[in-house]
């Protein structure tokens, strides 16, 4: 219900607080006809990315690129004008202007000529690309220091007079002239990156498997616009680096699975020398990283145990495997009834004769609370992990799309799943809702049970962030593959229908027939046929391996999803270059694009929630000059 301008003849105080902001009736016609045109203007683009998984030559290149979305722009602007090779090598300037600069000056190259017929291009370029927002909005964009030059730049209209032609001419001498080149391609490129992406999107999954999850996250904190919804590896390192030591020893055991301890001990100044001593001495045959993945394995499975047993209400029962060893015979049995033989059937740190496996040693639980002061020492993680809480979540609603990592837990029959939770039930978005408290109380007051349930919400068949029944304990010792496989939630075999998807939306307050549903966690086997766009567009799983560990698995190199006033479109990138290739032959991103769907008219901002807030403050406005008008208020003259 909308506010009345005023009571019993008084003006309300949102109405004298806005008089304050607007204190002339001509502010007051400057706003609003800023605001209300704006409504008409093309919604700005939105790209989606899921899964990097430390990728960060990937993410770089394509954060730089902006998806391929700028050589497209290149080649729509200058069509013929431009060979191949000159665009491919004004698109290199794009993305890495510093190096190419670097690279020009070296070959001696630079001449004020390529500098003038450069800073010309990237000028027209941005002219275009500007189209879509309002022209304030354009100069917040440009780099403070270069706004006003770059600003009159904008402005100037060469191809309609003579005289404006010398005075475009002139400017672009004399910023060449005067060897500001080098800054103003710089500054230009920064535009033209941000009038390209007016929203990014990380659909979860930053951390483990690929080696620079510290460097995502520090050029991603550089990022003017971007939101993120938490993966199941993040919430992992998030509790890691909010002391949970079941997160830590999980967090080192998949950074020696995959060989990139360089994170660890280099990005975030994490030592793991007192665990390598410790193993090396314990599994002297090993190779050393292969005997602290052992070391730190048996330690996880030791504090999962416990977590499982101190939290029913987590439902992971399944899990409390170690119990289940035949020390003797070196087999387990498992939840099937079947016995199956142990590989690596050498279990130093369980004393099987004292009873209780889950039990630690007391170099074990030493070396634990070692690492434990680590991670919560570590001023970059501590940093990393509050930007993941300050501008992330566990599932965002924007522009009528509903984004999460994982999946909404369905019944077998397809219906929300009921979840009893502290003597509670939940279902749908109510459990998400309390996942997210959960998560947020462990950030806000630490320890006990909240932190135990970043642990659940990284590997819990029921958390939203995995719905999965992990097989970690099978997957380590357990030769026989067939008890690898990790039954999934029914969310995975029904979001290929579009009933179920619209009503997933309904769910989240979203429009069935209009939004969709943005998803990672499942790498798509682009290989086998399997595709990411579900229920006819309804659903899309954008992970489309980052990772190198999964490229056999996916075929392809990554997914963006971009989402513009014309409809959905996604890329599949086949080949992500990076710097140095770059650089070196103006190698791109080789992408192939899908349209998802195409708008029969296009979406302006009045249809988007920005636009909702626009409309809200109209009204206000509106309100505010009536109140003027009549008296009620009196305007500053
Ligand atoms: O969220 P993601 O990337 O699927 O990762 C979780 C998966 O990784 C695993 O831990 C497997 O890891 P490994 O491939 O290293 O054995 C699975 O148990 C689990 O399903
Ligand atoms: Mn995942």
């Amino acid at each position: 219900m909308r506010r009345s301008p005023c009571r019993k003849g008084r003006p309300t105080k949102v109405l004298r607080l806005l008089a304050e902001k607007y204190p002339t009736k001509e502010s007051v016609y400057e706003k609003l006809i800023y605001l209300q045109s704006q409504l008409s203007l093309p919604k700005g683009v939105e790209h989606f990315m899921s899964d990097l998984h430390g990728e960060y030559d990937s993410f770089f290149h394509i954060l730089n690129n902006c998806s391929g979305v700028i050589r497209e722009k290149v080649d729509y602007v200058f069509g013929e004008r431009l060979s191949p090779e000159e665009k491919a090598e004004f698109c290199t300037l794009i993305y890495y202007p510093k190096e190419k600069i670097e690279q020009m000056t070296d070959a001696h190259k630079n001449t004020p000529e390529w500098y003038r017929r450069n800073l010309s291009q990237l000028l027209e370029l941005s002219k275009l690309m500007s189209y879509k927002y309002p022209a304030s909005k354009v100069n917040g964009f440009i780099p403070k220091r270069f706004e006003s030059v770059i600003v009159e730049l904008m402005n100037t209209r060469p191809e309609a007079d003579h005289a404006q032609f010398l005075y475009h001419k002139r400017l672009l001498s004399t910023i060449v002239q005067i060897d500001s080149g080098a800054d103003f391609i710089q500054a230009f490129t920064v535009l033209i990156k941000r009038l390209a992406v007016d929203r990014l999107h990380i659909v979860g999954d930053f951390f483990d498997r690929g080696n620079r999850p510290d460097a995502i996250l520090n050029r991603l904190m550089k990022h003017p616009s971007v939101d993120i919804q938490w993966g199941n590896h993040d919430v992992l390192w998030m509790g890691a680096a909010l002391g949970s030591e079941t997160c830590i020893a999980a967090v080192v055991r998949n950074s020696l699975r995959y060989d990139n301890t360089d994170v660890l001990e280099r990005g975030y100044g994490i030592s793991l020398r007192p665990l390598s001593a410790f193993a090396a001495r314990i599994y002297p045959d090993e190779r050393p990283i292969r005997a602290a993945e052992r070391a730190v394995t048996m330690m996880m499975f030791k504090l999962e145990g416990q977590l499982i047993r101190r939290n029913p209400d987590f439902q992971m029962d399944s899990r409390l495997l170690l119990d289940r060893i035949d020390f003797r015979s070196s087999c387990a049995v498992l939840g099937d009834g079947r016995r199956y033989e142990l590989e690596n059937a050498y279990f130093p740190t369980i004393d099987s004769a004292a009873g209780d496996p889950y039990q630690l040693t007391a170099e074990e639980q030493e070396i634990l609370e070692d690492l434990r002061s680590y991670f919560v020492e570590s001023a970059v993680l501590q940093r990393h992990v509050d930007y993941l809480y300050q501008k992330g979540s566990l599932y965002t609603r924007c522009n009528g799309n509903l984004l999460f990592h994982g999946c909404v837990p369905l019944e077998e029959d397809g219906s929300l799943r009921t979840i009893c939770y502290g003597g509670r039930a939940y279902r749908g978005r109510q459990w998400f809702d309390f996942c997210e408290d959960m998560a947020r109380e462990a950030w806000l007051h630490g320890g006990g049970h909240a932190l135990d349930f970043m642990y659940f919400l990284w590997c819990g068949r029921l958390s939203p962030l995995s719905g999965r029944e992990f097989k970690t304990f099978e997957r380590a010792l357990i030769a026989d593959e067939s008890t690898w496989k990790e039954p999934s939630d029914p969310y995975y075999r029904y979001i290929d229908q579009v009933e179920t998807c619209e009503m997933v939306l309904r769910e989240f307050g979203l429009d069935p027939k209009r939004g969709h549903i943005i998803n990672g966690h499942v790498p798509v086997k682009v290989r086998k046929g399997e595709s990411p766009v579900k229920a006819g567009g309804r659903a899309i799983i954008i992970d489309g391996g980052f990772c190198k560990a999964y490229h056999k698995k996916t075929g392809i190199s990554g997914y963006t999803l971009i989402s513009n006033s014309r409809g959905l479109r996604l890329l599949e990138h086949q080949h992500i270059a990076n710097v140095r290739e770059a650089l070196r032959e103006n190698h791109d991103i080789e992408s192939v694009s899908e349209t998802v769907e195409l708008q029969s008219c296009r979406t302006t901002v009045g249809d988007t929630d920005e636009g909702r807030l626009i409309q809200d403050e109209i009204t206000d406005l509106y309100n505010l000059l009536l109140a003027y008008q009549n008296g009620l208020l009196k305007p500053s003259e």
